[in-house]
């Protein structure tokens, strides 16, 4: 059997639309074993047990980036990492189909055709980016329309709370209310501030992470898509947090520079809201991984 772990993301840490990333310490993992049928998947929610199933999709793509079959094979999705919710359940299938066709194949796709298909398959490479890599990354797209990647430390000192709520924001209708240009001033302001929050993010300085995360791209826009959007930053300003839109919504995510803090809003934040769950996360530095195993026993990782 093999077993994919794949990190949640947090895509645009506020100021980085579209190629800021940020791996964080919640996890699903996909199984896969040989199958009678040819496809059975289970753990999944029902409207994706079948051939469509995004993981199943992306192990096909694997398999004929390699032109190999694709075998016959159960896949059981479990996990943390909520449907619709920003926090990179698309690329979690993503990463997971590939990285277990790869390894189905003997480990067969390196990291960097890992990082080229899985962006081929999300559109973007914000998200697949630090689910394949770990850590904060910063992405885009050379003129070859290939990954090209920075990574960056993020401070120990700096604690993440995640607020997801019980409703859906789905990408593609988050990405519909956005308009299609952007001032020269506004693009001035949203190259600074992400420039600056990357740094700000690595030294953990808390006061310039405050003043770099003010974003004009599609914070302003997504917000009216989370009714709860206003109550939650109350509450993580507070309590000495920053607040962004985690990827597309709904989950919004503080940042604190004390843990405390960060307490505080798990707290204060669940109170509010008994329906969602709230939980402080930390950054993951190590990204996908995967782990072969026969009758229980672990052959390597
Ligand atoms: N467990 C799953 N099984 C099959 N498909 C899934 C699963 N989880 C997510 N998906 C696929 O991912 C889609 C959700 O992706 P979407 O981009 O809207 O949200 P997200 O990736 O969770 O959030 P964001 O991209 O903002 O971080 C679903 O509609 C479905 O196609
Ligand atoms: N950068 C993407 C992340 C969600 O997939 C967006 O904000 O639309």
């Amino acid at each position: 059997m093999i077993r994919i772990k794949v990190p949640a993301t947090s895509a645009n840490v506020g100021v980085g639309f579209d190629c800021l990333g940020l791996a964080v310490s919640y996890y699903s993992t996909i199984s896969f074993e040989t199958s009678d049928a040819r496809l059975i998947i289970t753990g999944s929610p029902k409207e994706f047990q079948n051939a469509d199933n995004l993981v199943y999709q992306a192990f096909v793509k694997g398999c004929n980036f390699l032109d190999k079959p694709v075998p016959n094979v159960k896949i059981n999705i479990e996990g943390d990492v909520p449907v619709a919710r920003g926090l990179g359940s698309s690329s979690v299938c993503v990463v997971a189909g590939l990285k277990a066709a790869s390894v189905w194949y003997g480990d067969a796709i390196s990291t960097d055709q890992l990082l080229v298909l899985a962006t081929e398959m999300e559109g973007h490479p914000d998200n697949v980016t630090p689910a394949i890599l770990g850590g904060l990354c910063v992405s885009f797209l050379d003129d070859q329309n290939l990954p090209q990647v920075v990574q960056y430390h993020v401070s120990d000192q700096l604690h993440f709370v995640a607020m997801i709520p019980d409703y859906e924001v789905s990408t593609h209708a988050a990405r519909k209310v956005l308009p299609t240009t952007l001032s020269y001033a506004d693009a001035i302001h949203q190259v600074s501030h992400c420039a600056a929050m990357t740094k700000a993010l690595e030294l953990g300085d808390r006061h310039m992470i405050h003043e770099a995360c003010d974003d004009r791209m599609h914070e302003p826009y997504r917000a009216k898509l989370i009714p709860d959007y206003s109550q939650a930053k109350n509450i993580s300003e507070q309590f000495g947090g920053t607040m962004y839109i985690s990827g597309s919504g709904s989950t919004m995510m503080a940042i604190t520079a004390n843990e405390n803090d960060a307490d505080k809003i798990v707290e204060n934040a669940q109170a509010a809201f008994p329906k969602w769950t709230v939980r402080k996360m930390a950054v993951d530095s190590t990204g996908v991984t995967s782990e072969v195993s026969e009758r229980g026993k672990v052959l390597h990782r």
